[in-house]
């Protein structure tokens, strides 16, 4: 049984536990959220990370920030509220199941309006655990409409982590692998260490050789030789924007890749539940690309890497372009050569 990621914890004055995956694989700890400060920090700090991780990560700490308003005026209420998720929204910007997340908990809170708050906060509790749960049936479905994609004997290349540890228990991108596995078939993972947080090598990793599938760990720069060698049969990454037209928004090097899968004549396979396509965009150059610290490059996990005040770029992630992706593999179905029209057909039922 997968461990799960992140969750709400007791009754509305209860706390999110999330497993802290800063520590590792060195170390399994879980920590406890209690207010927002803390929660917002998690996900700044990848404690808590992965496009669906973090919109649960979103809808409990909605919880978080209105376990301390204590007013009974709704008007006073809602003020507060939208406080509480500019707050969390000003974490990370690339990730839309943040704010999916976040504007969820403010729809079911508005369409409830004329209930007490103590009503409204007892309504949005029972909305986060409905998140939770969603993604965990959404997950596996998403692993049901892929698993076919991976035959007997295929070497498939993943980027980043798209796992369970980036939902809430089972994963996206790994999700076809599990599934694939669970129906018997036989196939070897290639991950990409993923500079320069190493969640490839750090997460991915942990969990298929806790999954007992054969990973392979390789650098970054050694895609392009794997594919190569024909070891690799397909690729499948994991989202965290997708524009209406079908661009996807992954971790940086994730463009590269399909670059390559293109020019090896290789399946590039997004998996993704639609919480993660933003159809108020209609293309991927509107796709906010977080920059983050210089630090993570130079002095990644305490060791200095290059020279003190080198200038450095460190976008968290790049945009493959519709035209590189094979198939978008979500929950409702299985958008072949994604175009807004394509998209339109399988979100829009
Ligand atoms: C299933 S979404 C996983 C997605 O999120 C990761 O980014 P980060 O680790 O910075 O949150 C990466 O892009 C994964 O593909």
């Amino acid at each position: 049984m997968p461990l799960p990621t992140i969750e709400w914890e007791g009754n509305i004055e209860g706390r999110v536990r999330l497993i802290d995956q800063t520590l590792l694989p060195a170390e399994i700890k879980y920590i406890y959220c209690e207010d927002l400060k803390s929660i917002w920090r998690a996900i700044k700090t990848l404690m808590v990370r992965g496009a669906p991780a973090i919109g649960i990560a979103a809808v409990t700490g909605v919880l978080l920030g209105i376990k301390d308003i204590r007013t009974d005026d709704t008007e006073a209420f809602f003020k507060e509220l939208k406080n509480v998720t500019n707050y969390l929204g000003s974490s990370r910007p690339t990730a839309v199941n943040l704010f999916w997340g976040l504007s969820r908990m403010e729809r079911v809170a508005w369409e409830n309006r004329d209930k007490p708050v103590h009503t409204i906060k007892e309504i949005l509790l029972r909305e986060a655990i409905n998140v939770q749960n969603e993604d965990k049936s959404i997950c596996r479905q998403i692993g049901e409409n892929g698993a076919k994609f991976i035959k007997d004997g295929d070497g498939v290349l993943t980027h980043c982590n798209a796992g369970g540890l980036a939902t809430a228990d089972y994963g996206t991108a790994l999700a076809v692998m599990f599934k694939a596995k669970e129906n018997g078939k036989k196939f070897k993972v290639y991950a990409d260490e993923t500079r320069p947080l190493l969640q490839g090598a750090r997460l991915t990793t942990w969990e298929l050789m806790h999954a007992g599938i054969d990973v392979t760990l390789i650098c970054d720069n050694m895609a392009a030789h794997v594919m190569k060698l024909g070891k690799i049969q397909c690729v499948i990454v994991g989202a965290d924007r997708i524009a209406a037209n079908g661009d996807a928004a992954n971790k940086i090097g994730t463009y590269g890749v399909s670059i390559l899968a293109k020019e090896h004549g290789i399946p590039f396979y997004v998996a993704a539940p639609v919480s993660t396509f933003d159809l108020n965009i209609t293309s991927g150059d509107e796709i906010p690309i977080e920059e983050r610290s210089s630090e993570e490059v130079t002095c990644g996990f305490g060791k200095r890497t290059a020279p003190e005040g080198v200038k450095v770029f460190n976008p968290a992630f790049d945009v493959t372009p519709a035209k590189n992706i094979t198939a978008i593999i979500t929950e409702k179905g299985v958008i072949e050569k994604p175009s807004t029209e394509n998209v339109q057909k399988i979100l829009g039922k």
